[in-house]
């Protein structure tokens, strides 16, 4: 084994640069694929993936001869450990790789060009369904919407997805790991992470049943009380998105307080003539105005951000680093909604985290964990989204109500963005976790994600289901190959980087109020902490910028705290209680 610490280096340099010209390419391929979804692009794009992964095999092959222990410098040493992190480039047997790389790109089109027959029209998942799913309140067409997308895309994708977690688990135990949740897993680096997730689920729990009870309570006003029982869990279709995941598109249904100023801004922003690139140009401002770095004419000139005419494309929102330090570019197929603008901010938070971390090797070129990677952009839409910030870009006319009311209706929208999210975002890859290690076995998937779904989130689904449905592959995610634990661990986060960015402001009075616009010390302090990328342990950039090197929901806590003093309140004046009993009518694993 090679002892020498400068042959060493230069091994690494000579990786790097090898690194950045495969990656460039295959991320080129990625993009001409997803940005026109056809057989020729497919190709190309798992042939460019192909070699990715035959570079990534043959480094990690050789970085092996170095004796990696013997070296005395802490980044060497990270970098060498970090050569092991090639996912499905594991897997030796080539036509089994192959197989593997072309059911991703053949699962990425299934879900991307899915679409919903109504009368003599195709309705495609954005804008149609998404609209429909947010906008409408009929019961039956929220029930028709919602089927139609898990007929459209679960059945096909279900034995794609079988065989894939067949072989990926293939690919990942070829590299010692005991299977593909536990390879996701360790990439945070914290031998107490799933201890760590459910201390903090359990903390965040109460306040979720309180927001619960209660938006059940409101639904069942508006829809009436025999299609939702106060002890039973809600059925999914009513909440405003496919997956359940988010409430804030029913924010009129369960507003706490009527007559207050609107602090839904979409029809603001269609009056006032926005568009996708007002959209991006006001998130770029808010970056630039804490000092954080502007998008580069690259990514002007070459993001795709509106649904292009006339092709097929990948919509599903996504954020891309091309690896030569200067093309970064977002796809998205940007809609005139105020969800969109918070997607929007969260989509160039990563675009700023591939800026400042764009000189860092090719491998700290990541979050410090996934985690802080989807929480960069969605801290600074934690200052956006307040009625003062939206008020100073024009999206509210007319003076603030700043009373106790009118704080209570925005914490509500907030809680129904944020607190909903959790148990979402902690079950997705409990399911995940359980099939990738054979806790949940092929033939109980549907079954065993509707219990998770109805543990978790006190949600049932509105028709009945059976294992010939699929509606986890109805999740971009899952047939995308993008873990998800990522997003729960980030609206932890984001509130312990958004407080600590407050407090660097000079921010003081209640939390949710602040709004560090324009804030350098703000901007300062997140800036450092992202040019860290992923070359040190995590805790160490949660220190930096926070001054503690935990996760802690105690942030969390602190904002939402008048809003859920008054839930809990209001559910017990009116005799609301929380929970739900186990409902089994809906689930049904018969077949067909
Ligand atoms: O999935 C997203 C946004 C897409 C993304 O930016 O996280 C995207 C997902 C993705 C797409 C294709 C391949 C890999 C991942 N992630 C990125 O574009 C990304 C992430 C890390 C580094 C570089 C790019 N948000 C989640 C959760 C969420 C987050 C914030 C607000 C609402 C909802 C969702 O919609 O369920
Ligand atoms: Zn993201």
């Amino acid at each position: 084994l090679i002892t020498d610490e400068e042959q060493a280096r230069q091994w690494l340099d000579q990786y790097n640069s090898l690194a950045e010209h495969y990656y460039s390419l295959a991320e080129e391929a990625n993009w001409a694929y997803e940005t026109n979804i056809n057989p020729q692009n497919q190709q190309a794009q798992v042939q460019a993936s192909l070699n990715r992964d035959k570079f990534k095999k043959e480094a990690y092959d050789n970085s092996t001869q170095f004796d990696v222990n013997s070296f005395t410098n802490e980044t060497v040493k990270r970098l060498f450990n970090k050569m092991k992190n090639i996912g499905n480039a594991g897997l030796s047997d080539q036509t089994k790789l192959n197989r593997l790389t072309r059911l991703l790109a053949d699962m990425k089109q299934v879900y991307s060009t899915g679409k919903v027959p109504d009368g003599d029209r195709e309705l495609v998942f954005e804008p149609d369904l998404t609209n429909e799913l947010a906008n409408s309140r009929d019961y039956d067409r929220l029930q028709f919407i919602w089927k139609g997308w898990r007929d459209a895309v679960g059945p096909t994708l279900r034995d794609m997805y079988k065989e894939y977690v067949t072989l990926k688990n293939e690919a990942i135990g070829e590299l010692g790991y005991n299977d593909v949740g536990d390879y996701w897993r360790s990439w945070y680096e914290t031998p107490t992470f799933e201890d760590d997730l459910e201390a903090l689920w359990q903390e965040v729990r109460p306040m979720y049943l309180e927001l619960h009870a209660y938006v059940r309570r409101r639904l069942g006003e508006f829809y009436g009380k025999d299609k939702i029982d106060e002890n039973d869990p809600i059925p999914a279709h009513l909440l405003g998105n496919m997956w359940s995941q988010q409430w804030n598109n029913i924010y009129d249904l369960v507003e706490p307080f009527s007559g207050k100023q609107r602090i839904d801004v979409t029809s603001a922003m269609v009056n006032k003539g926005w568009d996708a690139l007002r959209m991006f140009n006001e998130s770029e401002q808010f970056f630039t105005s804490l000092g954080l770095i502007p998008m580069t004419p690259d990514f002007w000139r070459d993001s795709m951000i509106v649904r292009p005419e006339g092709r097929e494309v990948v919509c599903y929102a996504s954020a891309w680093d091309f690896y030569n330090r200067r093309d970064f570019r977002i796809k998205m197929c940007t809609e005139v909604t105020q969800d969109d603008l918070q997607t929007v901010h969260h989509e160039m938070g990563h675009i700023e985290y591939f800026l400042q971390y764009k000189d860092q090797p090719v491998p700290f070129r990541d979050g410090a964990n996934p985690g802080f990677h989807e929480a960069v952009g969605d801290c600074l839409a934690l200052s956006v989204s307040t009625p003062k910030h939206l008020k100073e870009i024009g999206l509210i006319d007319g003076v603030l109500q700043e009373d106790d009311e009118a704080d209570i209706n925005y914490l509500m929208k907030q809680a129904l963005e944020k607190i909903a999210f959790l148990p979402f975002a902690y079950m997705m890859d409990q399911w995940r976790w359980k099939v990738f290690d054979g806790r949940i076995t092929p033939d109980n998937m549907n079954q065993e994600w509707w219990k998770l779904r109805q543990q978790y989130q006190g949600i049932v689904p509105p028709v009945k289901r059976d294992e010939n449905d699929f509606d986890p592959g109805c999740k971009f995610h899952i047939p995308a190959d993008v873990p998800y634990i990522r997003y729960f661990v980030s609206f932890i986060v984001q509130f312990q980087f958004y407080e600590a960015m407050c407090d660097a402001s000079g921010h003081t009075g209640p939390l949710y109020k602040c709004d560090f616009y324009r804030s350098p010390e703000a901007g300062q302090l997140l800036g450092d902490m992202l040019k860290l990328g992923s070359s040190r342990p995590w805790p160490e950039a949660m220190e930096a910028i926070t001054g503690r090197r935990a996760m802690s929901a105690a942030p969390l806590v602190r904002y939402f705290e008048p809003l859920t003093t008054w839930l809990r309140q209001n559910n017990t004046d009116s005799g609301t209680k929380t929970g739900w009993t186990r409902f089994e009518p809906w689930t049904s694993s018969a077949p067909k």
